[in-house]
């Protein structure tokens, strides 16, 4: 559920055309809807109920300051992979103390800002990473919290480049091997074991991989606890799919109920790690057709927004649904590709879209909310798209469109 819809043929962006947000910011812009964001995280949030939990949102998928804002004052947590992610949860109001850090290859001095920050907990990838945690723990005469990220060996049945949870992923230790790193782990001066935690992939869209994660992760739970160690938390990742074209994911309400059930009866607090499912349909790109051109036989629209705005159409072969801004019934509908101005071949948005359009026409790739401009690049020194957010009848420029001088910041001739 999103709040893009048409409304005489025209697209709104909750209660703003979105034909106005382009003529004011000009194009390729994305659009962010925060009724939508809010719908998304309390459906995750009010699905757990009772069970003490804490969304704690992946700020990978849409880190602009002004998304995180909005987390932030719901009371959300975050899940980051970086120091650079975790100075956003910071700048944009975020609590610390409800910051989860993942991620397989963490630098000491992103470990030595987290501990100085106070994060809520480090998701422990490897044996070396929790020496090196040790350390630097040690150095700073702090105690880290952790947990560790097992891989249960799960097929998350999503595409090879998003699936982590198999045995042969980099990501996490193999759960057999956990028990042992855990002893190891409670041997440490600065180490605080807190919980568990396991990520299986992205784009899932069926609760069974879940569970069945969650359950060998129990069982994993119940063998520490005969040997003492007495966990507080369980970290479910995320990976919750959404509607993209004919997938229909459970509801996040329906999958956060799933697990809640689960741990009936368990003092474990949960938590989950959702990016996608609250920000891809939150978010659209809009672009504007340059040009109809045809070869043989191919027709194509060349629009301004490109594979360095949008790369998951190029790097995932991902289909997002494209759509014209204002409808003309008057147009004659053709099947085009939907191609940007980069120099490959690979930069495309769109194939075999049946649109009826021409030059001048505004389009809007649909759930781009989610690992859009988080992903973008200056490739062919493209400045980088601008960034709205819809309030209801308000709209917000929360980020500027990048300037030329922007392009080679930091950047010197020789002497
Ligand atoms: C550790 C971890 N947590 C959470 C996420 C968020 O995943 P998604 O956007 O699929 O919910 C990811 C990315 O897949 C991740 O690697
Ligand atoms: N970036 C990917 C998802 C990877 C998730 C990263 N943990 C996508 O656009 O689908």
């Amino acid at each position: 559920m999103d709040f893009f819809n048409y409304k005489d043929n025209t697209l709104f962006a909750e209660n703003v055309a979105v034909s106005e947000l382009a003529k004011h910011y000009q194009t390729p812009l994305y659009v962010y809807s925060r009724a939508t964001i809010e719908r998304h995280w309390h459906a995750f949030n009010e699905a757990a109920g009772e069970h003490p939990h804490l969304v704690c949102y992946a700020v990978k998928a849409n880190s602009n300051l002004a998304v995180l804002n909005v987390m932030a004052r719901l009371g959300s947590g975050f899940d980051i992979v970086s120091k650079g992610e975790l100075a956003r949860v910071i700048e944009a109001g975020g609590d610390v103390s409800k910051v989860v850090f993942s991620g397989v290859g963490k630098k000491s001095d992103e470990i030595a800002y987290a501990l100085e920050k106070g994060i809520y907990c480090f998701n422990v990838e490897s044996e070396p990473e929790l020496e090196r945690i040790q350390r630097v723990a040690k150095s700073l005469d702090k105690v880290a919290p952790i947990s560790l990220r097992v891989n249960p060996d799960v097929d998350a049945g999503t595409h090879p480049y998003i699936s982590t949870g198999l045995k042969e992923n980099k990501f996490g230790v193999a759960i057999d091997d956990a028990l042992p790193i855990y002893l190891k782990a409670k041997q440490m001066s600065h180490i605080a074991i807190k919980g568990i935690d396991c990520h299986i992939g992205s784009q899932l869209t069926s609760v069974a991989p879940f569970i069945d994660a969650l359950d060998r992760l129990l069982i994993t739970i119940d063998t520490l606890a005969e040997q003492g160690i007495i966990l507080s938390h369980i970290d479910v990742g995320g990976g919750l799919g959404v509607h993209y074209k004919d997938e229909n994911p459970p509801l996040p309400r329906e999958y956060a109920t799933a697990i809640v059930e689960r741990l009936a009866g368990r003092k474990l607090t949960l938590l989950f790690e959702p990016g996608r499912a609250i920000m891809a349909n939150a978010g659209i790109l809009i672009t504007e057709v340059e040009f109809i051109k045809t070869n043989q036989d191919r027709h194509f629209a060349l629009v301004d927004a490109a594979m360095n705005d949008l790369i998951r159409p190029a790097l995932y072969q991902a289909w997002q649904n494209i759509i014209p801004v204002t409808v003309d019934h008057t147009l004659e509908s053709k099947v085009y590709d939907i191609v940007g101005p980069v120099c490959e071949t690979g930069d495309f948005l769109g194939k075999d879209r049946d649109l009826a359009i021409q030059a001048g026409d505004l389009l809007a790739v649909r759930s781009s909310g989610a690992y859009g401009f988080t992903m973008s690049s200056n490739y062919n020194s493209r400045p980088r798209a601008a960034e709205v957010m819809v309030d209801g009848e308000q709209h917000f420029l929360v980020r500027q469109r990048e300037s030329l001088a922007q392009l080679w910041q930091g950047e010197s001739l020789l002497p």
